[in-house]
């Protein structure tokens, strides 16, 4: 599918879709940069030698697996290889790997000489549907998550479910997350499909994988093609990220993030029950569809004023106002603003362990 923009791009859903690789750096690439985590090393070498055969001069960064990967030193680090190998405007970097490895090489191809082209090679269920698509790029400070990134549109997005057979049942648990996600601020018939053989979505194998992935990364490409730089409708794929982030921050990036989001889901849910706009039909399927799927859905209860100033520092927040996204049905996704203290401790309270 292609995802609308200044510059349009394809994401290609399928498997033993590596070949297709050049066809998306497109015509002018000399040096391509290939980013991988430690544990794809074989891939990314892989991918490198390919692009070699093909004529390119190629080169590997080996980044730290995880959330490891989104820091400083790291991007400093694949800077440091792109001036070594004097890459120019009409080089390229390559981003394979999970979500944290896509936001990586998406952010050293936008700093770098003020923007070089990205293609995407996702390997996780997460990265596919959400993290290599719509060109957020970032990495993390020790005060939160993504707070320093870019809007960066990759070139093209290669998302062969392939990679999905090597990875570990948590991780693509917790893209489902993501998934999930999709189905309630969009896209219903994606909560009837997990709800309809939620172990069928733990297994990378089953059949209905690609369909959920074709899925998801339909509803992110609709909306970023409209908002890539969020001035509005794309808040609402920040849907239970407001807690989600202030977790992962107050867990020190050891959390998955599909998992944090999970919770994050349920909190936003809850929220939006005790403001009245929610029903008790739509906060409890939260709770049926993510858990069936083995996503956790409570929080410890004693860490309140930690994630309240976590969420301060969301990108929706303007100003004091704490801004959430809100549901007010399935499918209609909605904001609450500067909601009561009270009413957020409440919510807090609901999903505490
Ligand atoms: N830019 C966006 O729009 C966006 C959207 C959603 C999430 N994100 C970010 O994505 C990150 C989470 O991504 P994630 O869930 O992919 O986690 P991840 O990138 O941390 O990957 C999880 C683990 O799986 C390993 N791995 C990757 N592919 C593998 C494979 N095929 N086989 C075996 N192991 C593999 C990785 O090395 C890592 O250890 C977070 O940093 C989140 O903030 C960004
Ligand atoms: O693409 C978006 O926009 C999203 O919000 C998708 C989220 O799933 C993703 O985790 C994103 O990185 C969060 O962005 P942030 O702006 O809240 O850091
Ligand atoms: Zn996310």
């Amino acid at each position: 599918m292609t995802v609308a923009g200044e510059a349009p791009y394809d994401v290609l859903v399928g498997t033993g879709l590596l070949g297709e690789l050049p066809g998306l750096l497109g015509e002018r690439v000399q040096r391509v940069l290939v980013v991988h985590p430690r544990a794809l090393a074989a891939t990314g070498e892989a991918v490198r030698d390919d692009l070699a055969a093909a004529g390119y001069e190629a080169y590997v960064a080996e980044v730290p697996d995880g959330e490891d990967a989104k820091r400083a030193e790291v991007a400093a680090f694949c800077w440091g290889v792109l001036g070594q190998a004097g890459f120019t405007r009409t080089d390229a970097v390559v981003g394979v790997g999970g979500g944290a490895v896509t936001d990586l090489a998406g952010f050293v191809a936008a700093t770098w000489l003020r923007g070089v082209k990205v293609v995407q090679v996702p390997t996780t269920l997460l990265a596919m549907v959400d993290a290599a698509v719509g060109g957020k790029t970032g990495i993390n400070t020790k005060e939160g998550k993504n707070l320093v990134g870019s809007f960066h549109p990759p070139a093209g997005v290669l998302c062969d479910l392939a990679a999905l057979r090597t990875l570990p049942v948590n991780d693509l648990v917790a893209g489902m997350a993501e998934v999930v996600k999709c189905g309630f601020i969009a896209d219903p018939r994606i909560l009837e499909l997990v709800e309809a053989d939620p172990a069928a979505v733990r297994d990378a194998g089953a059949p209905v994988i690609r369909e959920l992935v074709e899925r998801a990364v339909q509803v992110k490409a609709d909306v970023v093609g409209q908002d890539l730089r969020e001035s509005g409708l794309r808040e609402i794929l920040n849907y239970g990220h407001t807690l989600g982030h202030a977790i992962e921050l107050v867990e020190r990036y050891e959390w998955r993030h599909g998992a944090a989001v999970s919770i994050g889901m349920v909190y936003v849910a809850e929220l939006a029950r005790l403001a009245g706009r929610l029903d008790d039909v739509v906060v409890d399927r939260h709770r049926s569809v993510l858990g069936a799927v083995g996503l956790p859905l409570t929080y410890r209860g004693d860490r309140w004023p930690q994630l309240l100033e976590g969420m301060k520092r969301d990108k929706k927040t303007r100003g004091d106002l704490l801004r959430f996204v809100v549901l007010d049905d399935v499918a209609r996704p909605s904001r609450l603003e500067g909601p009561d203290p009270s009413l957020m401790a409440a919510a807090y309270s609901a999903i505490s362990a």
